[in-house]
């Protein structure tokens, strides 16, 4: 069982300090969403995994080895970082049969990894005639090459269409299901909440949280339940005097915060006042990622956490 390790991990570009001082585990058999507002430094933590950048201090390893120590680590460790990046006079076959060649990975995985990815049918083209989404397929197929048992993956579901945006999240979980460690990091919070067990979320190169996804929402959202009901000021009197602030809406309808369905309810009926509508509003991660990173952004237009709260 093979998990990334990060520890104590810090990149200084200049004087500016991308990745502040890491520590967090990816870990086999789970889906690791990896989160944080633009420039919260999730590429620059891929690339020091992946040796592609030195630490100016502490550690990143993968099965408790630094990825230059890994032999044929594209048999380990299947990357995803900049899909765009393949050469793009070679077709899609030839650039995975020259990694597989490298890594001494039988040929034949190349055809099976390009079915996966669903771009058999372009294997012989030259990858730039690829649109975005088939080379980020490509990219995806590459990763897969070396049947790894740890997967990181940049914002894969990058310019696929719903269909890909579908298969990625089946593929994450597939291949978490079969024990591997995969880091997925996006910027899509309802996708990431679709396959996510487990969440990495960072803010200026700081770790914010290292949280199952459940605790995760819990711990930065607050339930809410809406309701209507003929008899509003014998349920608002109802409310307030067990410490609810119910607010009524346009439409009629009430909202009461931090209140479950299960609450209001039972205490309705015992008080005989009539409820026509009651229902719980599910917390979303978009409103707990909100909550949590709202401090964090680097680039950031309005108040990102106020506004969906609203919304
Ligand atoms: N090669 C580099 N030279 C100088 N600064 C860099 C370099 N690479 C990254 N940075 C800086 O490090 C910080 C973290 O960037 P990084 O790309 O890791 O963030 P990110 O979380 O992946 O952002 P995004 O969500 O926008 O992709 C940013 O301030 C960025 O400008």
């Amino acid at each position: 069982m093979t998990s990334i390790d990060v520890t104590q991990l810090t990149k200084d570009y200049g004087d500016r300090r991308a990745v502040d001082g890491l520590t967090f585990s990816v870990r086999p058999g789970k889906v690791t969403g990896f989160l944080g507002p633009n420039g919260a430094g999730k590429s620059t933590t891929m690339r020091l995994v992946l040796g592609l950048d030195r630490p100016t201090s502490g550690t990143a390893t993968i099965g408790g080895r630094a990825y230059a120590e890994i032999d044929e680590p594209l048999r380990h460790v299947g990357a995803l970082l900049d899909a765009q990046a393949a050469m793009g006079s070679r077709t899609g076959r030839d650039h995975l049969r020259i990694l597989a060649a490298t890594a001494r990975i039988p040929a034949r995985r190349v055809d099976d990894v390009l079915e996966q990815a669903g771009i058999a049918s372009a294997a012989g083209r030259r990858i730039r005639t690829y649109s975005l989404g088939m080379r980020q397929r490509l990219g995806i197929a590459a990763a897969l090459l070396g049947d790894p048992a740890v997967l990181m993956l940049d914002e894969p579901s990058n310019g696929l269409d719903p269909e890909g945006i579908i298969w990625i999240r089946q593929l994450v979980r597939e291949l978490a299901d079969e024990g591997r460690a995969v880091l997925v990091s996006s910027h899509l919070m309802s996708e990431t909440a679709s396959f996510a067990d487990h969440l990495v979320v960072l803010g200026r190169g700081r770790l914010l949280a290292d949280t199952a996804m459940r605790e995760f929402i819990d711990a930065w959202t607050t339930p809410r339940v809406r309701l209507r009901t003929t008899e509003a000021d014998r349920l608002r009197a109802l409310l307030t005097a067990r410490g609810l602030h119910p607010a009524e809406g346009e439409d009629g309808r009430w909202t009461v915060e931090g209140a479950r369905v299960e609450d209001i309810g039972p205490l309705a009926a015992e008080e005989g006042i009539p409820i026509l509508e009651l229902a719980g509003e599910e917390p979303s991660l978009e409103h707990a990622y909100l909550a949590l990173t709202a401090d964090e952004a680097e680039y950031t237009t309005a108040r990102p956490a106020a506004a969906a709260q609203e919304a």
